[in-house]
């Protein structure tokens, strides 16, 4: 198909969409395990997801009519009757802000109403507990409780939770637009607050979900300053609630813009901008020894929701862990889909991120998974299985190049498949990409240009 690459202000043919202003978000996603086992689907769209398919049951059931398969099946043909997969995501439906809405804190009343709570910040380190919160010994990481308040801390201002401004939930809570800044009215100040996105969890009192959440927190310190990674601003409890505190993807996460595309699938220089900059991201968690674990098209936000060629900023590191090298990692958690075989099979390294980012490649330029089935068991076992298929149909205007490059990381044998880094340099993303783009997400994946946190003193200034 006709390429057409640039960063700056493409032709209004190459943007896959504009996503709409106050549309609703989604909830996408099924944890395999971990999460507590509920599903967001299963909780917010029971009324039309069983909760054994909740991803991609709904309308529009995808045939294959003239039955012709262009075969990526890892050396074996597909006999599978493709006409059971559904293309297209069901629209989930609630009552849900979009990050990029008009409407938001900047003109919401800096009063407290039922669903709007204004909380300042515990004086003190980022990661302070207060004593209501469960015991000191388990949260937070001993790393960053010693230093005492500094000035400039006791001094941080105010956010504005807005909790009637939902952006997503999750297993873990609900995540909604917080505020700062200047409050209007004051000493003629403007009145402008910068907006974030502010994942708020009930603490439990129970040491696994405390280590999990504290090994989130990390990663997200820990990978500061990567342009595809979202940024965390703060972390603090008040009464036993655990707020952290990020930048906000205001163009929303790519499910839904995928699922509310008119094509339902991207040009491919839109796919190859945006794989080139999730390579870039998991090159950076892999050479800081973090594997993601549960990479898929909700995890991704788009910066500005203004703008869907603005970077895509990586989310939701709940299932992330740090490896040593060679380790073998054996839990089964991830999300139906675009989990690999070897998670499945219980023995596994870092490369199972690169299958997911195979899966979601796969996805932005078909509209459809690689693996799919009515039920999580079926979907299951076609991953083991490993065999998929690019259908002609979903295929049909996609490159050689860009289904060579899929079949790259949708390596079955993980000796073959492409790390990120390798990944970066495949001839579709050179033929693609804006060169400069390449060349900044090749630089950032080797954490050129990030400053080094070590050499950063706590706490983070905002
Ligand atoms: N920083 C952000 N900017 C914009 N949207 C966000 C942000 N963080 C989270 N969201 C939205 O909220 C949803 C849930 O967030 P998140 O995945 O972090 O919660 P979770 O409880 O860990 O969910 P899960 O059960 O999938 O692990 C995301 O899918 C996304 O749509």
């Amino acid at each position: 198909m006709p390429v057409e690459a640039s960063y700056g202000n493409p032709p209004q043919s190459a943007l896959p969409h504009q996503i709409p202003d106050d549309s609703p978000s989604h909830q996408g996603g099924m944890q395999v395990e971990g999460h507590h086992g509920r599903s967001k689907y299963a909780a917010h769209h029971s009324a039309q997801y069983s909760p054994s398919s909740k991803m991609y049951d709904g309308r529009r059931p995808r045939e294959d009519p003239d039955g012709e398969h262009k075969s990526r099946s890892n050396g074996r043909s597909s006999s599978r009757n493709s006409a059971s997969r559904q293309r297209y995501p069901q629209q989930p439906s609630g009552n849900h802000y979009h990050p990029s809405s008009r409407q938001g804190p900047a003109s919401a009343p800096h009063t407290l109403t039922p669903t709007s709570q204004h909380f300042t910040p515990p004086a003190g380190p980022n990661f302070h507990m207060r004593a209501s919160t469960p015991p000191p010994d388990t949260f937070p990481p001993p790393a960053v409780t010693t230093e005492s308040p500094t000035p400039s801390e006791q001094r941080r201002p105010a956010y504005l939770l807005h909790r009637d401004l939902v952006i997503g939930k999750g297993s873990y809570g609900q995540v909604c637009i917080a505020s700062r800044g200047e409050a209007e009215g004051h000493s003629g100040r403007s009145g402008k607050r910068k907006k974030f996105a502010c994942k708020c969890v009930m603490l439990r009192n129970d040491p696994k979900y405390i280590s999990k959440l504290q090994e989130e927190v990390n990663v997200l310190r820990e990978l500061r300053g990567h342009d595809n990674v979202i940024r965390l601003y703060d972390v603090f409890c008040v009464d036993n609630e655990l707020f952290i505190i990020t930048e906000l993807g205001r163009g929303g996460d790519l499910f839904h813009l995928l699922t509310t595309h008119p094509k339902h699938g991207v040009t491919e220089a839109y796919a190859a901008k945006t794989v080139a900059e999730m390579l870039s991201a998991v090159a950076f968690l892999h050479s800081k020894s973090i594997c993601h674990r549960d990479l898929k098209l909700e995890n991704w936000v788009l910066e500005s929701g203004k703008d869907v060629w603005s970077p895509l900023k990586l989310i939701d590191f709940g299932l992330s862990t740090h490896f040593a090298p060679g380790q073998r990692l054996s839990r089964v958690v991830g999300s139906s889909y675009y989990v690999a075989p070897e998670v499945l099979k219980k023995s596994y390294t870092e490369a199972c991120d690169l299958w997911s980012l195979g899966v979601i490649v796969y996805m932005l330029l078909s509209g459809a998974p690689p693996f799919y089935g009515k039920n999580d068991d079926a979907i299951k076992a076609s991953i083991v299985q490993g065999e998929y298929t690019f259908p002609h149909e979903l295929f049909r205007d996609v490159s050689d190049e860009a289904m060579a490059f899929v079949s790259t990381l949708l390596s079955y044998n993980i000796e073959y498949r492409y790390t990120a880094e390798q990944a970066l340099t495949h001839p579709w993303l050179a033929a693609n990409c804006d060169p400069r783009g390449l060349t900044k997400a090749r630089d950032i994946a080797r954490g050129v240009g990030i400053p080094n946190d070590s050499s950063r003193p706590e706490p983070m200034q905002l």
